[in-house]
């Protein structure tokens, strides 16, 4: 087994179909893939398990952890704060898997700034317009008229980023399923090669 995976940074518009596609590729690869556990301040819902679905700890412990530069990223929503460790990354790519780290805009642009090694590859999902990216999200059935409005301004701005040279080394078109599945896979082929 090969150690040091490059982990994978994947970003895109709500609604792009970023889970789709992880589902779809964890679940063809159930043994080749992780998600790093993030650390938040929230409450656990019940069910939730502490060091499994997130890394549980008090404010003070984030910021603590936040001046210590432990985190790659680190966000807030809703009035809690979530981050994802460095550590909890290594672990993964120490245990020869591929790290997955699922982020917005913003995440992206901080892991960039960090010292993670190896190099993450990039990689936007980008939907094949924004009048489909509103019908997929409509379709979801998830979304009020006003969180729809929300994620489609944050959409332009997601698309507008991407747009810009070396923002991504790979953005995959989410038109068809079947192929855009076949080259986001593809992106892991030598890994996989290595890892079975
Ligand atoms: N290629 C596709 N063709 C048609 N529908 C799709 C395609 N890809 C995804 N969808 C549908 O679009 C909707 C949004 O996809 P998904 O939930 O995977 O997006 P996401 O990027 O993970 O969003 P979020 O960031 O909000 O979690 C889902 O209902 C999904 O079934």
């Amino acid at each position: 087994m090969s150690s040091n995976c490059r982990a994978a940074v994947i970003s895109g518009p709500s609604g792009g179909g970023k889970s789709t596609l992880l589902t779809k590729l964890m679940g063809e690869y159930p043994n080749s893939f992780a998600f790093s556990v993030s650390h938040t301040t929230r409450k656990p819902r019940p069910g939730e398990s502490d060091g499994k679905d997130y890394h549980f700890v008090q404010k003070e412990k984030f910021i603590e952890m936040i001046s210590n530069q432990e985190f790659l990223e680190h966000a807030e929503f809703s009035g809690n704060m979530y981050g994802t460790s460095k550590k909890s990354v290594n672990d993964i790519q120490k245990s020869g898997k591929i790290c997955i780290l699922d982020v917005e805009i913003n995440g992206v642009k901080s892991i960039k700034k960090s010292d993670l090694q190896p190099t993450p590859r990039y990689i936007f999902i980008k939907p094949p317009s924004i009048e489909i990216l509103k019908s997929r999200l409509e379709g979801r059935g998830t979304e009020t008229p006003e969180s729809l409005q929300k994620r489609l301004d944050t959409a332009a701005e997601a698309l507008d980023y991407a747009s810009k040279d070396g923002a991504y080394d790979y953005i995959i078109i989410n038109d068809s399923l079947e192929d855009a599945y076949k080259i986001f896979k593809n992106i892991f082929k030598d890994d996989l090669k290595s890892l079975q």
